[in-house]
């Protein structure tokens, strides 16, 4: 199966062209207001439209509730949700009943321990994202460039497609890639000038970095 490359994070339509046109399979959209991605939703609307068939459409919420969750899903008109927040197994398990929608549950881990709490997850959603642990102080847990031991998940036997993310870059794509044999990667701070602002050539970097891993294992 070819690796899945996805840009999260996107805000503005030169980006999100830059990402469709460099190839991603994935185009993320952060519905946070505390994060510098956020997308209000009638750019949500816009960019959704930019987007249709083009890749998939993901919307990423934290611990969203169910107004805001069918807010979101009404603009944009994604493809999966990602939920990035403390959403239990029985939230996720709410959140597929009552959207109809894939959902991919991002899972942040710092040791083994964290986890533990994997096959409950894995019973529910479609898709699991490992992520960095943000540090306690963070107004938000992701997007933070912060980057995680993959070496945690050498040798994972997980019965689901799983992607990692966290601090990736053009620079370490491949070693991540390498050591944790993920389905797929998911960027967003690693392809910005400053916080919030996509910088199309990091985009086309990334994916290009990503892609020629690719190459090595096929
Ligand atoms: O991007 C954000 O602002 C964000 C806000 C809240 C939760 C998750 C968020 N981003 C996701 O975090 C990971 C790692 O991002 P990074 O590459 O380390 O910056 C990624 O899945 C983003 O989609």
């Amino acid at each position: 199966m070819s690796l899945i490359v996805k840009i999260c994070g996107l805000s503005t339509p030169e980006t999100l062209d830059a990402a469709l046109v460099g190839g991603a399979d994935m185009v993320g959209f952060v519905f946070f207001p505390p994060s510098p991605r956020h997308v209000t939703l009638d750019v949500a609307r816009a960019l959704g439209k930019q987007a249709k068939g083009r890749a998939v459409k993901v919307a990423l919420s934290v611990d969203a509730d169910d107004a805001d969750l069918e807010n979101s899903i009404d603009a944009l008109r994604p493809d999966i949700l990602q939920l990035h927040g403390r959403e239990s197994v029985a939230r996720v398990r709410d959140i597929k009943q009552k959207f109809g929608l894939p959902v991919m549950k991002a899972l942040a881990v710092e040791t083994r321990a964290e986890l533990a709490a994997l096959p409950g997850y894995a019973a529910v959603c479609d898709r699991i994202l490992f992520d960095a642990k943000a540090p306690k102080d963070a107004t938000r847990p992701g997007g933070l460039g912060a980057v995680f031991d993959w070496h945690l998940l050498e040798g994972l036997d997980l019965k689901l497609p799983f992607m990692v993310s966290g601090g990736l870059t053009a620079a370490n794509v491949a070693e991540a890639l390498r050591i944790t044999r993920a389905g797929g990667v998911d960027i967003s701070s690693g392809v910005e000038s400053a916080p919030g602002i996509k910088d199309p050539d990091m985009i086309r970097a990334f994916i290009r970095a990503a892609r020629a891993t690719e190459e090595l294992t096929t």
